[in-house]
């Protein structure tokens, strides 16, 4: 069908156990052929574990895997690791040591019996701006930067359909790792290659991502663009990722298409809110401190006080204590403490369904 075969991968409801409990439960994304896609999660959220699913390397209890349309795994059906046509990179470039470079880029060709073509194998090292006379030598006389690039390479060498980088950057130092990354976007870009790229950096997956998922206790919590999971944050955890956030506990009044009216310190506000909402129930209104005004705040807006400023990027970042204690962040033009009247920015803030995290 022709809406499957721009289906890059396919994942639909897949659960891994591992030592007799969950890794991964009811896991469902889908991603276009020829992009970049990130996940994010921390330590033992379970992003390996489903690199490795996905690569063949473990066999899922539930669900189904699909690349370009191909089912590689589902029910009875289990394609192994070296029939999935998969390119992986992983966070030590783990090159063979004995080979020259040029023999670790051709080898997938090899090993997968195909036209091992050196004049391919050099344009690549090229374009990932090796010199020529580095590709007879071992991969220890090259820097960590440099067999990283040799090890991507290696891995797009045999055209694979997708190509899986686990923390691709993470061992490298700052300046190496921001230039890799802008040339992972371009050359990936330029030759259309799916990929999936686990990091723990939002900085990192922001950038390169053009979709990206958040796993947390081996739940998928939101699968979309930058721009909405910093805007259309599903949950507490996913919010944080984008940077600075409060997490208020407030009643919906009214929840309706796209928008919610919350009472908070004696006024109604409209508030951008998640479809899910109930009318009459509680909410946690996430905060970020551009979306409120305080230098230009009418004298009957609500009073809170001011606990802590800092100066932050050319103002100041206060921290806010309003009269039922809960505490949010705003930018202001002064730092002084004590009281300071604020509104919420219209068409500012995002509300979702009630969440039980702490409030950090
Ligand atoms: N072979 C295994 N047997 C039992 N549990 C496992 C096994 N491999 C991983 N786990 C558990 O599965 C969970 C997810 O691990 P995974 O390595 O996928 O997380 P991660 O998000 O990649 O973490 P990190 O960023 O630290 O690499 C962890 O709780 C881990 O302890």
């Amino acid at each position: 069908m022709p809406s499957e075969l721009s289906e890059g991968l396919q994942i639909q409801s897949l659960r891994v156990e591992l030592g007799g409990r969950a890794v991964l439960a009811d896991v469902n994304l889908c991603q276009e052929t020829g992009t970049y896609a990130c996940l994010l999660g921390e330590s033992g959220s379970g992003k390996s574990t489903l690199l490795a699913t996905i690569a063949g390397l473990i066999r899922p209890q539930q669900g189904k895997v699909s690349i370009h349309g191909q089912v590689v795994s589902k029910d009875k059906t289990f394609l192994p690791p070296e029939r999935r046509e998969i390119g992986m990179v992983f966070q030590d470039a783990a090159l063979w040591p004995h080979m020259s470079i040029l023999d670790n880029v051709l080898y997938p060709l090899r090993a997968r019996r195909l036209a091992v073509e050196k004049s391919r194998a050099m344009a690549l090292l090229e374009r990932m701006a090796i010199p020529t006379a580095a590709a007879r030598r071992r991969p220890h006389e090259l820097s960590g930067g440099q067999q990283q690039r040799v090890a991507i390479a290696r891995a797009i060498i045999a055209k694979p359909r997708i190509v899986l980088l686990d923390e691709p950057l993470s061992a490298l130092d700052h300046g190496v790792r921001e230039n890799l990354r802008e040339f992972l976007h371009g050359l990936f870009a330029e030759e259309g290659i799916t990929a999936l790229h686990v990091t723990h950096d939002p900085g990192e997956a922001f950038y390169l991502g053009r979709r990206v998922g958040v796993l947390n206790g081996g739940h998928l919590e939101q699968w979309d663009t930058p721009e909405r999971l910093y805007q259309q944050p599903a949950s507490l955890v996913v919010a944080r990722l984008g940077g600075s956030v409060r997490a208020i506990q407030v009643p919906v009044l009214e929840s309706r298409d796209k928008e919610a009216v919350l009472q908070w310190e004696g006024q109604r506000w409209t508030v951008p809110a998640a479809s899910e909402l109930q009318s009459a129930s509680q909410a946690t209104l996430l905060l970020r401190p551009s979306d409120l005004e305080l230098d230009e705040a009418p004298t009957a807006a609500p009073e809170a006080q001011v606990r802590h400023a800092h100066w932050h990027d050319g103002q100041y970042l206060l921290t806010l204590q309003a009269s039922d204690g809960q505490e949010f962040l705003a930018y202001s033009r002064q730092g002084d403490l004590g009281p300071r009247r604020w509104q919420l920015r219209r068409g500012q803030g995002w509300c979702i369904p009630l969440q039980s995290s702490a409030n950090h």
